[in-house]
């Protein structure tokens, strides 16, 4: 790259040709002013902006998407602060993911998704994983069929008939076996631990909290709460299928969207860094990155979530590189508020499957609260 002429100045600010300030309005006509939510400009890709992430050292902050905006950082961390982070990881002891956004509890709920009255491969597929987190291919499809005698006519469909023969009890407990025997078909195989700053008697964990804040800008107070991370290590075959870290995939909205409501505090940005470098396998992929459209009903049929049989139909892929960090934004900005908009349904991602040696990452996701007053000064 072209250093010279490419190396924009420290840390331009993508709204930087809009109005800093955004008003709120009150009843008396008056208004309150807030900063915008900041977004890092991309430019381009390859584009090259140099930060100071820590004092007297420069760190390159390179331009890996447009869609969506995904920002790599090399040597955001030595090798020691690498191996340091795992280290506190495992002292403390890391415990097997589990995602909880699927109640395997209740009854087994059929999707006709398109209203014929029987269930196509696809519409089972999809009720299994909603319902139990459970990612299959058409091959352990036909073998479930074959085992419960499901498909009497072998159409390869599951027609009104055929599913008031279903013993809900029986397909579930074949389906909460599979589970067991092969926890390879669940959305995500890894094990982790959470670290928190304020019980964290540690430099490096200090450091870091200040190196997100300089890379990303954004307030001190938006950093400083929920600042615990996440250390994760996937073992072979570990991999986690493709989901948003924001918004959509939770029990309840985001509560910016709503008010007076159950909501959960969504996720504007996340900050992911490399621990290790894997032998095989193991990349960060981002399946609809770069599609011109987005459709949610046809990705999700698609199947290619699925990264642990899907990866290599992913449409971006981030090679993990011990030290190097990945920045993106799950949600946009709102144009009238100025702050977090909807999310960026182009941020869909996982990890693929670890082919040889293991992955380990750390996760830190920046929340926005739902009310700027909470997060930005008045000016
Ligand atoms: O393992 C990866 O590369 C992605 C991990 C991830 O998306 C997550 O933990 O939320
Ligand atoms: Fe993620």
């Amino acid at each position: 790259e072209d250093l010279e002429g490419g190396t924009k100045h420290l840390y331009q600010n993508a709204n930087s040709d809009k109005e800093d300030d955004i008003c709120v309005s009150k009843d008396d006509g008056q208004c309150t002013k807030f900063k915008r939510l900041l977004r890092l400009e991309g430019h381009e890709v390859g584009h090259i902006q140099e930060v100071e992430i820590q004092d007297g050292k420069k760190h390159l902050m390179k331009t890996f998407n447009m869609k969506p905006l995904i920002f790599e950082i090399p040597d955001f961390f030595t090798e020691e602060e690498c191996d340091r982070i795992i280290e506190l990881a495992e002292v403390q002891g890391l415990q097997s993911s589990v995602t909880h956004n699927h109640d395997r509890s209740s009854g087994i709920r059929l999707l006709d998704r398109d209203g014929d009255r029987k269930l196509s491969l696809t519409e089972m597929r999809r009720t299994i994983e909603e319902g139990f987190d459970l990612y299959l291919v058409e091959e352990d499809l036909k073998k479930l069929y074959s085992e419960l005698d499901l498909d009497v006519n072998q159409d390869g469909f599951i027609s009104k008939d055929e599913m008031q023969r279903v013993s809900v009890p029986q397909m579930k407990a074949y389906l909460l076996n599979l589970i067991k025997e092969k926890p390879v078909k669940k959305s995500r195989m890894s094990s982790q631990t959470w670290i928190y700053p304020d019980r964290t008697n540690d430099p490096l964990v200090e450091s870091f909290q200040q190196r997100i804040s300089r890379l990303t800008q954004l307030p001190d107070i938006m950093i400083n709460s929920n600042s615990y991370f996440q250390v994760v290590r996937y073992g072979k075959e570990g991999h986690y299928n493709a989901h948003h870290d924001s918004g959509d995939n939770f029990n309840y909205p985001c509560c910016h969207t709503v008010e007076h409501k159950k909501c959960e505090i969504c996720r504007y940005a996340t900050i992911m860094v490399y621990l290790n470098n894997v032998e095989e396998g193991g990349e960060t992929a981002f399946p609809v990155a770069n599609n011109e459209t987005y459709d949610e009903e046809i990705f999700r049929n698609s199947g290619i979530m699925n990264l642990n049989q899907y990866c290599k139909h992913a449409n971006l892929k981030l090679f993990p590189k011990k030290g190097t960090a990945v920045l993106w934004y799950n949600h946009f900005i709102n144009e009238t508020t100025g702050w977090m908009g909807s999310v960026d349904k182009f941020t869909w991602h996982g990890g693929c499957p670890v082919i040889k040696g293991e992955k380990w990452i750390m996760n830190r996701w920046i929340a926005a609260s739902p009310d700027p007053k909470k997060d930005l000064g008045y000016s």
